[in-house]
C-alpha cells in the first residue's frame, strides 16, 4: 500500500524525521546535535533536536519568528550558558568532544567556534585594534613598550594578522589606507565585515552567524552572502536567516525549525526548497503561514 508522501499528521512527521535524519552529506560533520532540548524557565524552546552540520559548508536555519532558531544556534557554543533562565538538556559534540561535558574550556572552546551577530558591533576602537584585540588577549601577539623592551615585539606578526583577516573577510582593499580610524567611522556593511575579520583573528573552525545581514542594505547585503559563500572553503558556517531567498542563494544544506521549537526538515538546500518532504515545510516556504 502507497504512503502519502506528505502530510501533517504526526505519525507522518515522525517517519520524515527518520529519513533525514539518516540524511547522508558529503565530508564529515563538524558538529553533532544530539536530542537538544532547551527550556527558558517552564518554557521549552527547543524540542529534542538532532542533526549533524558538515563542516567545511553553510548551514542555514530557517523558520518563522520564536521558533528557536537563535536559541538553537547559541547552543553551539554555548552562548546560552550566559542566560540564566536557560537550561540545555542533550549534548553538541565537536571534534568529537562533548562541548557540555565537564572541564571544558569555555574560552578555548569559543575561540574554536566564533560567532558574528545581527548588528555589527565592533569596539570603539581603531580598526588594527579590533582584528589584534582576540589575539592579543589569547597572548598570541605581544605588542606596546613592554614588548619592546623585552625584545618580544610581534608588530610584523600583528601586521600580518590585521591584513589577513581583512582579506579574508572582502574588506582589505577598502581600509588599507586607514587601519589606524575608528572602526565606528566604517559603513554598516563594512563594520560587518570588520566583524566577521575580528572572528576570523582568533583562527576559528566554526562561524555562528546570527542573521548577519538584517541590518545592512542590499549591495552591503550581497557583499556579506558573497563573503559567506567563500568562508565555507575554510570553515564551518552556520547562519541564521530570516530570509529564504537568502537561505536558499549561500546554503549547502537547510534546517527548517517551526513553532514549538521543533526541527522538521533538514537536507540540501535545493531539495528543502523544491522539494520538501513535509508539508508544513512546504506550506513554510510557499508563505502560506509564518
Ligand atoms: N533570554 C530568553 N529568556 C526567555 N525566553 C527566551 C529568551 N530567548 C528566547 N526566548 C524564547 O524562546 C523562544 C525561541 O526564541 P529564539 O529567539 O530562539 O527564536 P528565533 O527563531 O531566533 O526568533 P526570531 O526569528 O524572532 O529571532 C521564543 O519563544 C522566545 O520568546
Amino acid at each position: 500500500m502507497s504512503q502519502p508522501t506528505q502530510t501533517t499528521t504526526g505519525e507522518t512527521d515522525e517517519r520524515i524525521r527518520e529519513e533525514w535524519l539518516e540524511y547522508d552529506f558529503e565530508g564529515d560533520a563538524a558538529l553533532s546535535v544530539e536530542d537538544l532540548d532547551v527550556f527558558y524557565g517552564n518554557d521549552q524552546a527547543l524540542q529534542s533536536v538532532s542533526m549533524d552540520i558538515p563542516e567545511k559548508s553553510v548551514t542555514a536555519l530557517i523558520g518563522p519568528s520564536g521558533c528557536g532558531k537563535s536559541t538553537f544556534l547559541r547552543c553551539l557554543n554555548r552562548m546560552n550558558d550566559r542566560i540564566s533562565a536557560a537550561r540545555v538538556e542533550g549534548s553538541v559534540e565537536f571534534n568529537g568532544e562533548d562541548i557540555y561535558g565537564e572541564n571544558v574550556n569555555l574560552v578555548e572552546l569559543r575561540k574554536r567556534i566564533g560567532m558574528v551577530f545581527q548588528s555589527p558591533n565592533p569596539f570603539p576602537k581603531s580598526i588594527r585594534e579590533n582584528i589584534s584585540y582576540g589575539p592579543r588577549k589569547h597572548g598570541d601577539i605581544d605588542t606596546g613598550l613592554v614588548a619592546r623592551l623585552l625584545g618580544r615585539d610581534d608588530r610584523e606578526e600583528e601586521e600580518e594578522l590585521v591584513e589577513r583577516c581583512l582579506r579574508g573577510a572582502a574588506l582589505w582593499d577598502e581600509v588599507s589606507e586607514r587601519l589606524d580610524d575608528n572602526a565606528l567611522g566604517l559603513s554598516g556593511g563594512q563594520q560587518q565585515r570588520l566583524c566577521i575579520a575580528r572572528a576570523l583573528s582568533v583562527e576559528p573552525d566554526v562561524l555562528l552567524m546570527d542573521e548577519p545581514a538584517s541590518a545592512l542594505d542590499p549591495i552591503a547585503t550581497s557583499k556579506v552572502e558573497d563573503l559567506v559563500e567563500d568562508l565555507a572553503e575554510d570553515y564551518t558556517v552556520v547562519i541564521v536567516t530570516h530570509n529564504m531567498q537568502q537561505a536558499a542563494r549561500i546554503s549547502d544544506q537547510t534546517a527548517v525549525f517551526l513553532t514549538g521549537g521543533e526541527l522538521v526538515e533538514y537536507g540540501d538546500t535545493e531539495q528543502i526548497f523544491e522539494n520538501p518532504r513535509s508539508q508544513r515545510v512546504e506550506d513554510y516556504i510557499t508563505g502560506k503561514f509564518g
